[in-house]
């Protein structure tokens, strides 16, 4: 039944569904403007989403490993835009340190072989890549995938060392092959968060290890501006009914909660996996949206050894006959990071994610140690004294790690799947145009979502992004 929001109390005027950065940021922001009446509602118990860690390693011997986001991806070139995230960073004293991704000691099959050159020359057909993909937009050419772009530039990898190679310029960052990636979308995320010719921050990757917690520079910056009435933690929300007059949200345990508005932060995957119910139904050109995008998966797997046994570069490339088993390795025992902390790990991403989330833990690791003893043929590979790896496809609170552009993905599905329904918002790390995936892109959405809607609120313009009802072909087939 519909909800007559004219007759019941309201409980705030905003309603920010979910505690990560955009929400956090969104929060900020619509305080900044004086709008001060809004509720944070996060099913876990505390602030941060897929800033998240845990506590690893045999007893006495644990240190806080980053579970999803690790990197500021970029920081700023001379008076150029600067990553908001380093700001925070910065303000909030959270310890980071330079990642070196070109500091790389490369195994295959055979053990230790260096491939170094092939690595490098992969690096520079990723470059062209995207420089062939500036091109695309410039011309109005249509959209290809990654795989297209690179065949069309004058990369095809023949081998596991050059497919490994290209996994690691590309994959590792998209969480998907470059078959399923958009080239173009591909292209201008990369540059636009590295590339200061373009207004893109610079290369530099720092890489947290801050013992509270990456999470640390949001939560801080929460608890600058933060009430505590103003965020319902453990509150999972099953429901939301909106309409042009307010939104009503009901959660797990049978509370509802009622708005003039509402932001919905949540991923794209819980989006698309119905973890969240709509009434009424979405429209279909939101649902098109929501459905076009890709949420990916991106996996860490932890290991604590005794001892560190491995290579001294920050980073390692193992090449497998099968692309994408086991291949991206990292060690934060290493001078710059954690030293002695004898953990290392291994990324997996997209279908072989998916794959190894299904499998039991002992199997994974069984698995990720016959690499190991392929890698170091002269090592006995002595058994770890921990091991884990979260699922984050199988959360239901997240299905996934960030969202990856597709090429069947069109501007007009964008600007859908940011436009709001009645009145419902809707931001996240998605919703970027130019940062989708990225923690900047959550937070960039999340300030443009909450000074919008406070100019909205406080009866100025009700700026709203234009909906196109039926995305058609510009030229349609004729069969
Ligand atoms: C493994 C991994 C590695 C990454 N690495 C990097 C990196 O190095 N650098 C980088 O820039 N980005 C990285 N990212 C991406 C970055 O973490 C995200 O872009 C960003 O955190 C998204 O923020 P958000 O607020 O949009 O979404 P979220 O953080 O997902 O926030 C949404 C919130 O909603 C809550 N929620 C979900 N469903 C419900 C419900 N039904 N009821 C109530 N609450 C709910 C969730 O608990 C969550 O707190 C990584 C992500 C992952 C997972």
């Amino acid at each position: 039944t519909p909800v007559d929001f004219a007759s019941h109390p309201k409980n705030a005027t905003v309603l920010i569904l979910g505690g990560g950065v955009t929400g956090v940021i969104a929060a900020r922001s619509l305080a900044q403007k004086g709008i001060t009446s809004f509720i944070i509602v996060e099913a876990r118990s505390e602030l941060g989403g897929r800033a998240q860690d845990a506590k690893f390693g045999a007893k006495g011997k644990e240190v806080t490993v980053e579970l999803g986001c690790n990197w500021v991806q970029g920081t700023q070139t001379g008076d150029g835009l600067a990553n908001p995230i380093w700001g925070l960073v910065k303000k909030h004293n959270v310890k980071v340190q330079n990642n070196d991704w070109d500091n790389i000691t490369t195994y295959d099959m055979t053990g230790a072989n260096d491939y170094t050159d092939l690595f490098f020359e992969s690096e520079d057909a990723y470059t062209t890549l995207t420089v062939g993909a500036g091109t695309r937009v410039d011309k109005k050419l249509v959209d290809a995938t990654g795989r297209v772009g690179y065949a069309l530039t004058g990369w095809k990898p023949q081998t596991p060392q050059a497919r490994a190679s290209e996994y690691y310029q590309f994959d590792w960052e998209y969480a998907q092959t470059p078959e399923q990636s958009s080239w173009i979308a591909s292209s201008w995320g990369n540059n636009f968060t590295y590339d200061p010719d373009v207004g893109g921050f610079g290369g530099d990757n720092l890489m947290a290890i801050d013992q509270r917690g990456f999470k640390t520079f949001i939560q801080a910056e929460a608890a600058t501006f933060l009430k505590p009435n103003q965020v319902m933690f453990n509150s999972t929300v099953t429901n939301i009914t909106y309409s042009n007059s307010g939104v009503n949200v009901t959660l797990k345990d049978g509370r509802f909660l009622l708005a003039d508005y509402a932001i919905t932060t949540f991923s794209v995957g819980v989006l698309q996996n119905d973890d969240v119910g709509f009434s009424p139904p979405l429209p279909d050109w939101k649902e098109e949206a929501i459905q076009s995008i890709v949420m990916a998966t991106y996996t860490k797997i932890f290991f604590q050894f005794d001892h560190d046994f491995w290579f001294d570069t920050q980073m390692g490339l193992y090449a497998d006959e099968e692309r994408g088993r086991y291949p991206v390795w990292q060690t934060l025992d290493h001078v710059d990071f954690l030293p002695g902390s004898g953990v290392v790990f291994v990324t997996t991403t997209g279908d072989y994610s998916i794959r190894i989330e299904s499998l039991p833990d002992s199997q994974v690791k069984a698995e990720v140690l016959g690499v190991l003893q392929t890698m170091f043929p002269h090592v006995k590979i002595p058994e770890p004294l921990d091991f884990m790896f979260p699922r984050w496809n199988a959360n239901p609170l997240f299905r996934g790690s960030y969202s990856n552009w597709p090429p069947s993905f069109f501007s007009q599905h964008h600007q859908n799947l940011r436009a709001n329904v009645g009145r419902l918002w809707f931001s996240g790390e998605a919703m970027s145009l130019k940062y989708f995936g990225f923690l900047h892109g959550a937070y960039f959405e999340g300030e443009r979502a909450g000074f919008l809607l406070a100019e909205c609120i406080k009866g100025g313009s009700c700026v709203e992004d234009q909906v196109t009802q039926d995305v058609t072909n510009c030229a349609p087939y004729k069969i």
